[in-house]
């Protein structure tokens, strides 16, 4: 396969010829990677079998479908130029019978929005903000391991774990603002600041998070196509020790060789609200192992990240790796206080900073979309509904301070504009939101938030809901427990 997948060698004659016309029923037919027609500002373009794609594989999440929005928030605005290799024809205007003209006033409308946030400089960066986030990690980095050398009190040292867990849940929004190109104009600086934030500060391989981040990022809370595809968002791929859909438990099913579910799938899930929080304790524990085997090649996520991995390889190899495996070492030599500490003891600490860090990322994730509408792969609304009805900001409430609340999510507290505009950095998000939320008012979106109590109720109450429907669901397949 050549650079540009099949498609470029079609795409090359096409822009000699003259452009074809598809109809919209068409361009559907074309939705798997090794046949993916995509539509941008109604032009068709082909990147069948694209693994190249420098995205990665979330590329495949649009095949068959209207790629103009997703396309506007991943890209830098030298990558149109690469578009036109891929292109095939156009598409008929007419033939897209799915959308009334309300709704294309509304997609021409938030297309405007963007365009006015861009003019009033919303997606540039403040340096100072990032150089006073930068300078405050490495003082809580450095804290944190002063705690550590310096006292032999297990109080202190118990707070110090705690400490650097919160280090690394910051390391994660500071690596997330950074790899979402939200900082610098030039791609690289965002990679290498992020290597450094990701992989060698919190032991997470950058592109292991690219390839789960972004494709979370295309298609939020969307069950995979089929039982067998991987092509849904990986947020939400929990099971078998979460469901948070039935739907989801069903494909997961599907999946047994005998077609039933385990006793173990069965007691999880009737239980999934009472296991909601342990689960979120090993949470970084399955984040570094999954981040370890993609930067040393021994496995990945996906059957598309595979074969991109196999083609491809890693991004930055040498650095994936020497990173992780630095931040092995002196996370290692942190937890057994420097060569001071018995085993057990510093295993305690080691499980006291995973377990505490993976609670704090999770809280946040879980708060931004969980307990939200789910939706089956091919009745996912447009861009914009997708992004807003699948997801929650979080406030302050319940005794919780706004400014906390801003500072412990790092920005995804305004989740719902992030998720429409990835690229605006985190302290420009306030100021997105209030045009954001008067869209949605106007255009009657259903917009969703809540403070970190509610929200997380509500992410139980979903939790409880999908493990009673799965009980009946279950018992209706046949019982055997
Ligand atoms: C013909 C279609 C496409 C072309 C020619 C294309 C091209 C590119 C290029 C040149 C880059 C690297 C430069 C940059 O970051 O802007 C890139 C990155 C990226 N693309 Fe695409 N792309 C296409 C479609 C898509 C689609 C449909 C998605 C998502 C559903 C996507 C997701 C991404 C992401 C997430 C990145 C950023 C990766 C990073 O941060 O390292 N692309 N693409």
């Amino acid at each position: 396969m050549g650079k540009g997948g099949d498609a470029g060698v079609k795409a090359n004659s096409a822009a000699t010829a003259k452009l074809e016309k598809y109809t919209w029923s068409e361009v559907k037919k074309h939705a798997q990677p090794a046949d993916a027609w995509m539509v941008y500002n109604n032009k068709v373009y082909d990147v069948s079998n694209w693994h190249e794609h420098p995205g990665g594989a979330v590329i495949f999440t649009h095949a068959g479908d209207d790629m103009t929005d997703i396309f506007a928030a991943f890209h830098a605005a030298g990558s149109h130029n690469m578009m036109k290799k891929f292109l095939i024809g156009d598409l008929i205007v007419e033939s897209v019978e799915h959308k009334d003209q309300k709704q294309r006033d509304f997609e021409k409308a938030y297309r405007e929005l963007r365009s006015k946030l861009v003019m009033m400089g919303m997606f540039k960066s403040n340096i100072g903000f990032y150089i006073y986030k930068q300078v405050s990690q490495i003082s809580m980095w450095a804290a944190a391991m002063a705690m550590m050398w310096y006292s032999e009190n297990p109080l202190v040292h118990f707070a110090s774990a705690m400490l650097m867990g919160l280090f690394f849940q910051q390391c994660g929004w500071l690596a997330h603002d950074f790899l979402h190109h939200q900082v610098f104009k030039n791609r690289r600086y965002g990679d290498y600041a992020g290597l450094f934030w990701g992989n060698l500060m919190q032991g997470f391989s950058v592109q292991w998070w690219k390839n789960k981040h972004n494709g979370h990022h295309a298609v939020p809370n969307l069950h995979n196509s089929s039982a067998l595809a991987t092509d849904g968002d990986p947020d939400i791929d929990t099971m078998p020790l979460l469901a948070w859909s039935v739907t989801q438990a069903q494909q997961y099913r599907e999946l047994q060789a005998d077609g039933k579910d385990s006793a173990f799938v069965k007691f999880m899930i009737k239980n999934q609200h009472i296991f909601y929080f342990p689960i979120l304790l090993l949470a970084r524990l399955s984040w570094l192992n999954e981040s370890f085997k993609t930067s040393f090649g021994l496995g990945a996520a996906s059957e598309n990240a595979a074969i991109e991995l196999k083609l491809k390889g890693l991004q930055y190899p040498i650095t994936e790796k020497s990173f992780i495996t630095m931040h092995h070492i002196w996370m290692f030599a942190y937890a057994c206080g420097f060569g001071r500490f018995s085993f057990l003891y510093s295993a305690a600490l080691y499980l006291t900073v995973t377990a505490s860090s993976g609670f704090y990322l999770a809280i946040v994730f879980g708060l931004g979309h969980n307990g939200m509408a789910t939706y089956d792969a091919d009745k996912r609304p447009d861009f914009w509904k997708l992004q807003v009805t699948t997801t929650r900001n979080i406030t302050g409430g319940h005794g919780i301070p706004q400014f906390f609340v801003d500072w412990f999510c790092g920005g995804l507290q305004y989740q719902v504009d992030h998720h429409l505009l990835p690229g605006i950095p985190r302290h420009n998000l306030r100021k997105t939101h209030e045009f954001v939320e008067s869209f949605c008012k106007e255009w009657n979106v259903q917009y969703h938030e809540a403070d970190m109590y509610d929200g997380t109720i509500e992410v139980l109450e979903c939790l409880k809901t999908v493990g009673s429907e799965f009980v009946i669901d279950f018992v209706k397949d046949g019982p055997t427990m």
